[in-house]
């Protein structure tokens, strides 16, 4: 079997027109991730593929709202929202891989597994909503729905404009985890925590039950890397490379660095909270739990990002170096 390698793929990077682009345009752009993670498994790479779901789950929660408001239609619970997502998006995924598969002649198949993961009923972050979902907004825009919905939080969100908060607590566990692992070794492509899982408490009796909330996938990305043993770990988003000095003059695009190179940036604040800091904290926490290689880039780089053509790479040591 080749070397595992799990690929997280940016909701903000299937989404070209802040909510305006329809469901076909989405699909287009999962087609062209599609063919990247393709080109890898011709590679020979055993590919895991995880997905985000940040703008998605905004735009779930959105119309269900309005659907309540206007025609008094039963609200969709938030942790529904996510579940909503992780199968829609999921599904794009797997029929994009699978007619990519069937292409090229390739005899390889696709499963996409419902996943929940666990989180704790005592996480801080269900009183701190820090994950920005949703639309992007002027703040003028912020304002006038702030004034309407008194309940809503917004952050700003890495330059792009303000975007609603909800909770975002930390993932302990993948409940579906011994599934994705028996997937993998009978061969298939699996697809798996998407939207970071729905999220689910275990209650006394040692039952789950879902909580409304949206686990970043990028933690939840590096826990299933943790527990299927991944080699390495690939992040794609919008940007090619991550920066220092992210939107400043001086702005610096990463090509190599270390994990100590690394904690050192974000000591600085180079990246931004809700954004680039889970993915950053995300490759951090797999790098230390033997994890080899975390690379994040764009869809498009991938192929060449693999090679060590693209992208920025975060390594425990680089050659010629011991740095951890
Ligand atoms: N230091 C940084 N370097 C590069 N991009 C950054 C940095 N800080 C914030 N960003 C922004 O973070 C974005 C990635 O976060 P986001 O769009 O929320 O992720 P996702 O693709 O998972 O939805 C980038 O497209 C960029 O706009
Ligand atoms: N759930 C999640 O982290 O989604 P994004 O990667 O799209 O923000």
């Amino acid at each position: 079997m080749g070397k595992l390698v799990i690929v997280a793929i940016g909701g903000n990077s299937l989404v070209k027109d802040n909510g305006r682009d329809s469901v076909q345009d989405q699909y287009e752009a999962v087609c062209e991730t599609a063919v990247n993670i393709v080109d890898m498994v011709e590679e020979g790479f055993n590919v895991v593929v995880t997905h985000g779901n940040g703008p998605q789950v905004g735009f779930g929660l959105r119309r269900s709202e309005i659907a309540n408001e206007i025609a008094s239609m039963p609200p969709m619970p938030l942790v529904n929202c996510v579940a909503d997502t992780q199968g829609g998006i999921g599904y794009q995924i797997q029929q994009a891989l699978t007619n990519e598969f069937a292409k090229r002649g390739i005899n390889k198949k696709v499963a996409t597994v419902i996943t929940q993961v666990e989180v704790s009923s005592d996480d801080p972050n269900f009183k701190n909503p820090t994950k920005p979902v949703g639309s992007f907004f002027t703040i003028k825009q912020a304002e006038e729905m702030k004034k309407e919905h008194p309940d809503w939080v917004f952050v700003e969100d890495s330059g792009r404009g303000y975007r609603r908060v909800v909770p975002s607590p930390k993932p302990i566990d993948i409940v579906e985890k011994d599934a994705i692992k028996s997937l993998i070794e009978s061969g298939y492509v699996v697809i798996a925590v998407g939207g970071g899982g729905i999220p689910v408490v275990k209650t006394g009796d040692n039952t789950y039950v879902g909580v409304d909330a949206v686990i970043d996938k990028d933690f939840a990305t590096s826990l299933l890397a943790k527990q299927i043993n991944a080699e390495t770990l690939i992040i794609t988003t919008g940007v090619s490379r991550v920066c220092i000095n992210f939107g400043k003059p001086n702005q610096k695009a990463l090509d190599k660095i270390t994990v100590n190179e690394t904690k050192q940036y974000v000591l600085e604040n180079h990246f931004a909270p809700g954004s680039m800091l889970p993915k950053i904290e995300a490759s951090l926490s797999f790098l230390e739990n033997n994890g080899s290689r975390v690379i994040i880039t764009n869809p498009e780089s991938l192929k060449k990002a693999i090679n060590e053509k693209a992208g920025t790479h975060i390594l425990k040591q680089l050659l010629g170096h011991n740095l951890t």
